[in-house]
């Protein structure tokens, strides 16, 4: 079974993404956003640039090594695919896979250069998360649904803040093709004028996004065609390129049909 659901964003620039990716069409029922997504604090293009750090800020619940990469050529052969048949018209920015558990095909519904990437970024992760995240995100046997939803990014775009659908669980992220800053802040202090926290997220390095980090705050990615980092001392203007984001989620019990919200 492939369940598959594209999104088409209207022309390819920068005010693009009307139905999710940018104004957020939030009730849609296939919206990827919880529903009461609080007013973001963090400006949009033409904002001052904060720096992004290398290392994860201190958030809780927040998984990200810089230096884990994954390899370059599945890295190469994922990008190409998955730009080869899924964004291969113009003004489609994103996709949503499901993959079904079953008894006879277990992961059926996913392509198989998906399970490909899981099975790798499974044992890539291992090392680095503790291991009932370890085992909530790769466990031998699936008992849900898993959801890939593919983003693709020109320069200049970005994704809204938002707090991923709450009926989803175990988020691990992918970037390819190019870096990006992503900004996190604290759901209950959106309006405050605390400072998000920025994360730099090199091409082929994944997040992990379990507990606070991911039901406790809000994430988002700035329409900007450069990104600011720092780096030790000093700070580098890093371009963006076109990037891919894959991000894989379960869902719960009776989310596993597309359209219906409970
Ligand atoms: O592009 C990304 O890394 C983030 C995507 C995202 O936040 C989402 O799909 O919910
Ligand atoms: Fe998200």
């Amino acid at each position: 079974m492939l369940e598959q659901v594209e999104f088409h964003g209207g022309e390819l620039d920068s005010a693009m993404y009307p139905p999710l990716r940018d104004s957020g069409d939030k009730h849609s029922p296939n919206s990827l956003f919880h529903e009461d997504l609080p007013a973001s604090p963090i400006p949009s293009e033409g904002g001052d640039m904060e720096p992004a750090g290398l290392c994860a800020p201190p958030i809780p619940g927040l998984f990200f090594v810089p230096s884990l990469l994954l390899p370059l050529e599945l890295a190469d052969k994922i990008t190409e695919f998955c730009l080869k048949h899924y964004f291969n018209r113009p003004g489609v920015n994103q996709i949503m896979l499901f993959g079904a558990a079953s008894d006879s095909t277990p992961w059926s519904g996913l392509p198989p250069i998906l399970l490909e990437l899981l099975a790798s970024m499974s044992v890539l992760l291992q090392p680095s998360l503790p291991p009932e995240i370890h085992a909530l995100l790769f466990p031998r046997t699936p008992a849900h649904a898993r959801q890939a939803i593919l983003n693709l990014y020109h320069p200049g775009e970005g994704i809204i803040p938002h707090v991923d659908l709450l009926k989803r669980f175990g988020i691990v992220g992918l970037s390819l093709g190019s870096s990006c800053v992503m900004q996190f802040a604290r759901v209950d202090e959106v309006d405050s004028t605390v400072c998000p926290k920025h994360i730099f997220l090199p091409e082929r390095t994944m997040i992990v996004l379990p507990g606070d980090a991911r039901y406790a705050w809000i994430h988002g990615i700035e329409k900007r065609t450069t990104d600011l980092v720092a780096d030790a001392d000093t700070f580098r203007i890093v371009e963006r390129g076109v990037r891919l984001s894959i991000t894989f989620r379960w869902l719960l019990p009776s989310e596993d049909v597309v359209g219906l919200e409970a």
